[in-house]
């Protein structure tokens, strides 16, 4: 993998960057609630500025349908890349068309600009090769060189990720070089007793994950919306939880798999349930309540690990050498539902062991309930990628930058 460092001893004066970022921070009300993943880019942003290049940040934002959505625009992101870099941003309404082409076209040498969220185009996210390719020809048009530096997308076979840098010069940033060093460390040589905590809201995602991580692991912990498909596959009620009704198969066989294999895999035993998801906005008090995880009332969802879990997983973290954490454990959002997200970082800061957090908003949660971030081994951000990387799968964004 060619790095920013070679892209830089070759020179880049005038020549027209563009640097695939993850800039998809969680927004409350259109405010950036965490910029942890801004401040990361930055190094690359500046170096490639500071060395006289055009830059151009690229980025997706949320989950939009392949259109615009104003309530999805980086416009906020590129607000606050500028602040952060001491310098203004200039900011195009549009991926590929003339709003796009005119930034670039006005910028001067050591300046920057952001175009819009990559996902208002149907061609970035397109299972159709050829559409893909289509939106990356019309990407590359816009550039000289590639930079991929957004490490928690690399695990999505998109245009912007995969088939861009195909088309151009390409090279790695150095938050993808920094990310893919620590968790290659995890790869190679982990200590034990090796602990994953799962939790969030991408379940689907991450529930196929476990397969593998079932071979790596000595102990898995489960919270977060994903848990419920496992209490449901054990049988129990689980109310209006979130729920991977197809994946339950899946699910028995990683409960009859770990018992098997000596893997440690613990759900729940408590949770804290409500008839209605909390107002994130207002924060109005939710006055959820406790119950047994095998007692979930069938019109009530699960929002968070009750409190005798959050002592049974604190225990569980106590011995490790090694964790890894992805997905909060609740809507930690919420104060009411944050209580099982802030046990599992206290003990990750209590705990002797090499601890790594992943994740957007696993990342954002650490620092919103006011942890230390140097209490922690490594905070990626990437949760996906991250995981999928400790599969030991080959991720497109990272196998697009080594041919
Ligand atoms: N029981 C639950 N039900 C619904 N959402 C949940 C639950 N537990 C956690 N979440 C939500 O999961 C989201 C984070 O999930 P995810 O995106 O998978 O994590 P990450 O970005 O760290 O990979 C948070 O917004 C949180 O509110
Ligand atoms: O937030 C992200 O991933 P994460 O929640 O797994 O950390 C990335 O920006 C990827 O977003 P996506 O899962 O919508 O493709």
């Amino acid at each position: 993998m060619k790095t920013i460092d070679e892209l830089l001893s070759e020179g880049v004066d005038n020549k027209r960057v563009f640097v695939r970022a993850d800039l998809n921070c969680p927004l409350a009300d259109g405010l950036i609630t965490d910029d942890g993943r801004i401040r990361a880019v930055l190094p690359t942003v500046k170096a490639l500025a500071d060395a006289g290049a055009k830059v151009i940040v690229a980025s997706h934002l949320g989950r939009p349908k392949g259109a615009p959505d104003l309530a999805f625009s980086l416009l906020p992101a590129a607000e606050r890349l500028a602040e952060l870099l001491g310098a203004p941003v200039a900011f195009a309404q549009d991926t590929v068309g003339p709003a796009a082409h005119d930034a670039v076209d006005g910028l001067q040498p050591g300046q920057v600009a952001v175009i819009e969220n990559l996902r208002f185009n149907p061609g970035e996210t397109a299972k159709d090769d050829t559409e893909r390719g289509e939106f990356a020809d019309r990407l590359a048009a816009l550039a000289d060189v590639y930079v991929g530096d957004g490490f928690g997308a690399v695990h999505r076979k998109h245009a912007s990720v995969y088939d861009l840098p195909a088309r151009l010069p390409h090279y790695a940033g150095y938050l993808i070089a920094t990310e893919v060093g620590v968790l290659k460390k995890l790869t190679e040589d982990v200590r034990r007793p090796y602990v994953v905590a799962l939790g969030g809201a991408k379940v689907s995602d991450k529930l196929a994950v476990i397969d593998r991580l079932l071979d790596k692991a000595d102990r898995l912990l489960i919270g977060g919306g994903m848990a419920y498909t496992f209490l449901k596959a054990k049988g129990y009620e689980v109310g209006i939880s979130l729920l991977q009704e197809d994946q339950i198969p899946a699910v028995t066989e990683y409960i009859e798999r770990a018992e098997k294999n000596g893997v440690e895999l613990l759900l729940p035993v408590d949770v804290l349930v409500s008839a209605e998801f909390p107002d994130l906005k207002t924060k109005a008090p939710a006055n959820p309540t406790v119950v047994a995880a095998d007692a979930i009332p069938a019109d009530q969802e699960g929002l968070d690990i009750g409190p005798e879990t959050r002592k049974l997983y604190a225990s569980k973290l106590a011995d490790a050498a090694t964790v890894f954490w992805n997905g909060p454990m609740g809507v930690f959002e919420h104060p009411d539902y944050a209580e099982g997200t802030k046990a599992v970082a206290q003990a990750l800061v209590e705990s002797p062991a090499f601890t790594v957090v992943g994740g957007g908003d696993s990342a954002a949660a650490v620092r919103i309930l006011g942890f230390d971030e140097s209490a922690f081994g490594h905070i990626s951000t990437g949760g996906g990628a991250s995981l999928e990387y400790l599969e030991g799968k080959t991720l497109p964004g990272l196998a697009a930058l080594e041919d």
